[in-house]
């Protein structure tokens, strides 16, 4: 299995000295729902911020491989290499990140653009095919007939459902997910990562995604990479998370 995405050496210091990352190896394949789970502030937030460089990586490489744009190393791009590059990844944010004003459809629509600043979306005029692919993802997702509604109309689960079809409008070669449900009640939960499992297979996109939920990240995952203390110390498939993991991620073991 050939990696979409393969991480060497790499730390992140915000402050000289003090690394929130440690010299992580990872690699993903094309084994679709990788959830990385772990303590608040261990650094899974600057991990995924680092492979799309909405953090800045201190040391290490981040190749993305294979798609169109070849091979590359995210951590050494900067200007329009590195704007291209980051429209091979998705991102699904836990608060959404929609424009509140834009309808629906030109919220999708502006996935289209990758990270341009969201304003230029107003600006944009989009093909037809762009078009007719948005009202399809709109379909998938369940909200064919909200495409020309505002997005601060929106609950929060149809919000997240318009973060992951925008998100897989740019037709991303990785997408992340940063606590894409936190923000949702638990039945919500389950149906918007029940959405982004079936959507991601049926467009073998391969997913990273930070998730507090331990249950729901063994539900919904192929592989469990758990963190502390800004390492991997746990990497595998779901059944063979024990108490013992949960124990040396978390520490402690009352509250398991
Ligand atoms: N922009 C920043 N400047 C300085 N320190 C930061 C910055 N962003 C994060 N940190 C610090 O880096 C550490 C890791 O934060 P991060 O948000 O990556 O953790 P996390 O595991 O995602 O936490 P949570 O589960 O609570 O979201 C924390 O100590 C945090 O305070």
């Amino acid at each position: 299995m050939s990696a979409a995405l393969d991480i060497r050496g790499l730390t992140k210091e915000y402050t000289a000295g003090k690394p929130v990352l440690r010299s992580l190896d990872l690699s993903i394949g094309a084994e679709g729902i990788t959830a990385i789970i772990g303590p608040s502030g261990t650094g899974k937030s600057t991990l995924l911020r680092c492979i799309n460089r909405l953090v800045e990586p201190t040391r290490g490489e981040i190749r993305l491989k294979g798609g169109v744009g070849g091979d590359v190393d995210m951590a050494k791009l900067s200007g329009r290499a590195l704007r291209l590059a980051r429209r091979r990844i998705g991102m699904v944010f836990q608060e959404y990140n929609l424009v509140e004003r834009l309808s629906v459809m030109e919220n999708v629509l502006s996935g289209r653009l990758g990270y341009v600043p969201l304003w230029r979306a107003w600006l944009r005029k989009y093909p037809e095919a762009d078009i007719e692919r948005a009202f399809q993802l709109l379909d998938a997702v369940g909200l064919p007939e909200h495409a020309t509604r505002r997005a601060d109309a929106l609950s929060g689960g149809q919000r997240q459902r318009v973060g992951i079809a925008r998100a897989l409008m740019q037709r991303p070669d990785l997408l992340l997910a940063d606590e894409p449900t936190s923000s949702l009640d638990p039945r919500t939960s389950v149906e918007v990562l029940e959405m982004l499992t079936r959507l991601a297979a049926a467009e073998g996109v391969p997913v990273i995604i930070n998730i507090h939920n331990v249950a729901l990240a063994k539900r919904y995952a192929r592989r469990i990479v758990g963190m502390s203390g800004g390492s991997i110390i746990f990497d595998g498939k779901p059944e063979d998370l024990q108490d013992s993991h949960l124990s040396q991620i978390y520490g402690g073991e009352d509250w398991l």
